[in-house]
């Protein structure tokens, strides 16, 4: 028996762009060297699978943010993790950039109109990391928090590492320190704190990853919904771009990412609320959801796990936000 080709030229493929494109296609990133490192990372993962795209196909643009402009004040207080993607999806749907590439833990839950996540990336690690000054000791095994000297400074603006760390030690000072990965340790190098916590994610992907590391296992520290995870979103009416980045897309990446920014959407926290949301999948398949609560100086602290279908990855987040809430006093959600 003969086997019959159908020849389906109009038909978007996955890896396959349809005809009509002008190239370059523009890539919109913010200028940190970790947004430049995974926007180009994005670039090299889709010329992989496309072989038109390669050789000045893919373009990256920088596209300048308020969050990133103003450094001297907590993120909370200048309008939140929305604002770095917010010129990025300006530029997006006035026809500047055809893709934006986002950490997607800086990446709001509820997208503009016309803005959808068309795929996620393999994740890398999602685990936050000690980075460890001159007054620690060295890092070994067991709790890696012993190595903080009594009382010891530790430098972060991110109220769900604070939480998390007073809660399992009081005497600590937590300082606040924004700017990017390499201001950051310059701050400890200066003595500025004692010990600052960063995604290792972020370390890896600028070569950073320290001698002087301590990594926090996700039992002691949940990560941030989405941490680890690079995102990018299209303008929804691009179909032909919605069915390339189907190429590649991660699955496993997908659905971790579905139940924690679920989750998230859920408890609908500010981001001065501590919360965490970290999934992954086990050998048998099914999707474990761990997700945490806190008051921000650590007095209230809540963990919990659900595990499902990856499938039902987005009822997995509403449910075991709902448990959270219902179990976590009303003062942590002003
Ligand atoms: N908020 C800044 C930010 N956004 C994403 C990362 C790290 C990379 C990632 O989580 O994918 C970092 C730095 C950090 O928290 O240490």
């Amino acid at each position: 028996m003969g086997v019959i080709m159908i020849q389906a030229a109009e038909v978007a493929q996955p890896g396959r762009l349809s005809g009509h494109r002008a190239l370059p296609l523009r890539v919109g990133t913010r200028g940190s060297p970790l947004a430049l490192w995974q926007t180009r990372h994005f670039i090299e993962v889709l010329s992989g699978v496309c072989p038109e795209l390669r050789d000045g196909g893919l373009q990256e643009q920088i596209i300048a943010t308020t969050g990133d402009a103003v450094l001297d004040r907590p993120l909370a207080d200048i309008g939140g993790k929305g604002l770095f993607a917010k010129e990025i999806h300006e530029a997006l749907l006035d026809g500047r950039v055809d893709f934006a590439v986002h950490s997607l833990k800086d990446l709001e839950t509820e997208l503009p109109r016309g803005v959808v996540l068309a795929c996620t990336l393999k994740r890398e690690d999602p685990r936050d990391a000690l980075i460890l000054g001159a007054r620690c000791g060295a890092a070994a095994d067991g709790d890696p928090l012993a190595v903080l000297p009594l009382g010891a400074v530790v430098g972060t603006s991110s109220v769900r590492r604070q939480a998390q760390l007073l809660h399992r030690r009081p005497d600590l000072t937590v300082v606040g320190m924004r700017g990017n990965v390499q201001t950051r340790l310059g701050k400890l190098r200066d003595g500025q704190c004692d010990a600052t916590t960063l995604a290792l994610a972020g370390l890896r992907r600028l070569g950073l990853d320290l001698p002087t590391i301590a990594v926090l296992e996700p039992e002691m520290m949940v990560p941030a919904a989405g941490q680890g995870i690079v995102g990018v979103t299209v303008r929804a009416k691009d179909a032909d771009l919605l069915a390339l980045l189907a190429a590649i897309e991660d699955a496993e990446a997908r659905a971790a990412a579905t139940a924690e920014r679920s989750l998230l959407q859920e408890l609908d926290g500010s981001c001065r609320m501590p919360i965490g949301g970290h999934a992954r999948l086990l050998a048998d398949g099914r999707l474990t959801l761990t997700g945490m609560v806190a008051r921000a100086d650590g007095s209230f602290l809540l963990t919990r796990s659900l595990t499902g279908r990856p499938a039902d990855a987005e009822r997995l987040g509403q449910t075991l936000g709902t448990s959270l809430r219902a179990d976590s006093p009303m003062d942590i959600f002003d």
